[in-house]
């Protein structure tokens, strides 16, 4: 890749949902703490929506009660928020990435750093966002995947957004293929509440953040179920156990699946009445339908629509992945809730150390 000035003097983060909109918070604050004279700028398609941000500098849809930092500047051009950024930031839902980045190719810098933050498979492919987004933008900006794979990041951690938007301490990890490109955004977003670590293992990265949206359905449906911690502690072990399989086969390594991104966030994500995905599971447990579970939910949980892609893949890779297979299951409606528990357990027994 080629050298890259210190800094960008441009970030933009496409997508004003909860995260974006945090980790729009996170980069100016950061740029601000750093003393750096960068603009941030948070892209979202409503101009409704980003005009009452603009004028009252908050998100009360997405981040309620959290005042924005002055230095945010609010864009729903999408051509202008895009110019001259060297970061480019995607926090927009895994199904939902590829159209609006389709759109965006053409006004983005070929040289600039792409930073994915979604946390989901392409249920239509099965691919990771750091494909999709190579994919996309090889075509789009008249490069190649390749020129792209190696300017696209990853960050992914245990990051309810809620929590970082009130400042609270968080730690997460940035992963590029090359270390340099990773320390760069990690120092881009290194705010005094927000730590960046930095890996070069993307695929172990991108795997720990959304396979554990699918463990989160099922510890929620265990909540959902009245079950205790000693049921929601099973499956969130055995659920790291099927995702670091998972991670191992595709090429990612084990240290990742141990790290921030892997068990540190499937601890949060499992733990916490902020997650959507954990609130699906909760819902889905407590006898709603899917539909009705759909229909409840104002946020994306991103589980329930990667679910069957991380199972597509596993199976290609002839992965073993019991938890994935049985909230799959749920969400086909082929297994009420109340036989997962017993469908779980009534496997053949095995040693715990046994990776298949
Ligand atoms: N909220 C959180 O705590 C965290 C979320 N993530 C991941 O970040 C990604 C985004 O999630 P959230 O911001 O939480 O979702 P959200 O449901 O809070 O907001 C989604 C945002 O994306 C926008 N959007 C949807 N389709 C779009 C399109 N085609 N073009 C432009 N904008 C579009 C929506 O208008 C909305 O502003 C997900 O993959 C999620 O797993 C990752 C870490 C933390
Ligand atoms: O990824 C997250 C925390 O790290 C957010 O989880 P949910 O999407 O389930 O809210």
């Amino acid at each position: 890749m080629s050298p890259r000035p210190e800094a960008p003097a441009k970030v933009t983060v496409l997508g004003a949902g909860s995260w974006g909109t945090t980790f729009a918070k996170v980069l100016a604050d950061a740029a601000a703490d750093a003393g750096a004279p960068r603009t941030v700028c948070l892209w979202g398609r409503n101009a409704q929506a980003v005009a009452a941000m603009a004028r009252e500098r908050r998100n009360d849809r997405y981040v309620p009660e959290v005042r924005l930092p002055d230095g945010l500047e609010f864009s729903s051009d999408l051509a202008a928020a895009l110019d001259g950024a060297g970061l480019v930031v995607a926090a927009i839902p895994a199904q939902s990435l590829r159209a609006q980045l389709e759109i965006a190719a053409p006004h983005l810098d070929p040289d600039a750093v792409v930073l994915s933050l979604a946390k989901g498979l392409e249920s239509s492919t099965g691919l990771r966002m750091t494909q999709v987004i190579a994919e996309v933008l090889g075509e789009g900006t008249g490069t190649t995947a390749a020129h792209w794979l190696r300017r696209t990041c990853v960050l992914s951690g245990p990051n309810l957004a809620m929590e970082i938007a009130r400042e609270e301490p968080t730690a997460s990890v940035v992963a590029a293929q090359e270390h340099g490109t990773a320390a760069w955004v990690a120092r881009c977003c290194a705010a005094p509440y927000f730590r960046p670590y930095t890996n070069t293992d993307v695929v172990g990265t991108e795997i720990g953040g959304l396979v554990k949206n699918v463990i989160a359905l099922c510890v929620g449906i265990c909540d959902g179920r009245g079950y205790g911690d000693n049921s929601k502690a099973s499956v969130m072990t055995r659920g790291l156990a099927e995702t670091t399989r998972l991670a191992l086969a595709l090429g990612g390594q084990l240290t990742t699946l141990s790290g921030l991104s892997g068990m540190g966030d499937l601890v949060a994500t499992c733990s916490s009445s902020l997650s959507r995905n954990h609130t699906a599971g909760r819902l889905l447990g407590s006898g709603l339908t899917l539909a009705q579970v759909q229909d409840a939910m104002t946020q994306t949980a991103e589980g329930i629509k990667s679910a069957p892609a991380v199972l597509a893949l596993a199976h290609r890779h002839g992965v073993d992945m019991p938890i994935t297979e049985a909230v799959v299951g749920v969400l086909r409606n082929d297994i009420p809730v109340q036989e997962l528990a017993p469908r779980l357990l009534g496997r053949d027994l095995k040693s715990e150390g046994n990776s298949a």
